[in-house]
């Protein structure tokens, strides 16, 4: 299946990390609750400006989207950290009949490499196509990490939550190659490339390698998709071979979402990587054995760019009431920070939001009585605070 033409495309694309010192953050005592992301193919290379500060790019986004980044600039003013914001839209536009992101958006990422992006709206149906899968595929961010962890003194029925999903995010199910056959019959493909599933494959050992991880499953339909996610699991067993270190295995989406709901801890040894479809529903999965959506952060790393976002959506029904969880667009830009290496900034950050949710200052969707501004003010008041033991 494997030829050595797609092989070597694969490993110039992407390079073979299969070789790379190991991080600093390998052990499990020490690993950190957001994960470091970047990789010699996704490293951040950007000299501060004049200033001392980096440029980073920042969509605001749609629904709640401005009011949680607004809360995510109030915290880094407060914390200094050295970072000027470059504000862009990702309205879409049409140009020779193609659904486009506007021009100066696209420069803002390609120059500065670095995004944190707020939610952004797709309507259902009819009407323009995800603005988020276009960010996605223009940049080409291959791998979709998702972290999910239990946050410390917010009580769930679950109290060790602390998956980690890698999501292939390019292509499959949301290539959105989609078409009437005839009146009635409607054709979706989902497209598999080999040279995109070695690639996440990689990441995902890369990333468990990193982030002091010993194991990787493949997610799959592969009993009844037997070529398209038989050849991603081909892929994965192909690069499992460069690690003899890590231990590879897999499993059926159906059989892991039963897994997890019943007993997430044996899932805290490993990274778990799968198609593009799997990873966007296993991931609100995940988030609601935690305390829901407002708590999820996620990294979309490319080669050449890559773009931090909350795993949720524009949340329409409390737009604009003061009523969002900004945790989740905060923890997605501590993953940036620690991309960008800026790790005491990030811890600090990190400490004082889960002390303030610890210390029963939080926000509606996890029972508490804080607004999106009382609750950014709270966190402002604790960073660098150590969260109190249980
Ligand atoms: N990456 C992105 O930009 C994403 C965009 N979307 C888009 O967002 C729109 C709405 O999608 P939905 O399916 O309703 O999902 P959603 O994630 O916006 O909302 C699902 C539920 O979670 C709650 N929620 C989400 N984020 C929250 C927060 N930060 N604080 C408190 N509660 C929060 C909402 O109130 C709602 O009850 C759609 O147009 C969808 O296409 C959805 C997911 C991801
Ligand atoms: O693009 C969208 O509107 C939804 C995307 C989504 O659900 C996700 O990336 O998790
Ligand atoms: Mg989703």
């Amino acid at each position: 299946m494997f030829t050595p033409i797609a092989r070597r495309a694969a490993q110039k694309q992407i390079g073979n990390i299969a070789s790379l010192p190991r991080s600093l953050h390998t052990s499990p005592v020490s690993r950190l609750a957001m994960p470091v992301t970047s990789s010699p193919t996704s490293a951040y290379a950007k000299e501060k400006q004049a200033n001392g500060k980096y440029l980073v790019t920042l969509i605001p986004g749609d629904g709640i989207g401005p009011e949680v980044a607004n809360s995510v600039k109030e915290i880094y003013r407060a914390a200094d950290v050295p970072i000027d914001w470059e504000e862009v839209e990702v309205t879409p536009l049409i140009r020779n009949g193609k659904q486009i992101i506007p021009d100066d958006s696209v420069a803002s990422i390609k120059k500065n490499t670095v995004a944190l992006k707020g939610p952004l709206a797709t309507p259902i149906g009819k009407g323009h196509v995800s603005m988020n899968l276009t960010l996605r595929r223009t940049f080409n961010l291959f791998a979709n990490v998702r972290p999910c962890r239990s946050i410390q003194g917010y009580k769930t029925p679950y109290d060790n939550v602390d998956t980690v999903l890698i999501r292939e995010n390019t292509e499959g199910e949301y290539s959105g190659i989609e078409h009437e056959v005839v009146d009635g019959v409607v054709q979706s493909i989902k497209l598999i490339t080999l040279e995109a599933s070695e690639r996440v494959a990689r990441y995902a050992f890369h990333h468990a390698e990193q982030n002091g991880r010993n194991k990787v499953t493949a997610v799959h339909k592969a009993n009844i998709m037997k070529m398209s996610d038989g050849m991603f699991l081909h892929a994965c067993r192909q690069v499992a071979k460069e690690y003899p270190h890590i231990e590879y295995d897999e499993d059926l989406l159906d059989r892991a979402c039963l897994r997890i709901v019943q007993d997430p801890a044996p899932y805290a040894d490993r990274v778990m990587v799968m198609p593009n479809l799997y990873g966007d529903i296993l991931s609100d999965m995940c988030a609601g054995l935690i305390g829901g959506l407002g708590l999820t952060p996620s990294g979309n790393i490319g080669k050449d760019a890559s773009l931090f976002e909350a795993v949720h959506g524009t949340a329409p029904m409390i737009a604009g009431k003061d009523m969002a969880n900004p945790t989740a667009l905060l923890l997605s830009s501590i993953m940036m920070l620690r991309h960008m290496s800026l790790f005491e900034h990030a811890d600090k950050i990190e400490s004082g939001v889960f002390s303030a949710i610890a210390h029963g200052e939080r926000t509606g969707d996890l029972g508490g009585k804080h607004g999106t501004k009382a609750f950014t003010e709270s966190i402002i008041k604790r960073l660098g605070e150590k969260p109190p033991s249980q």
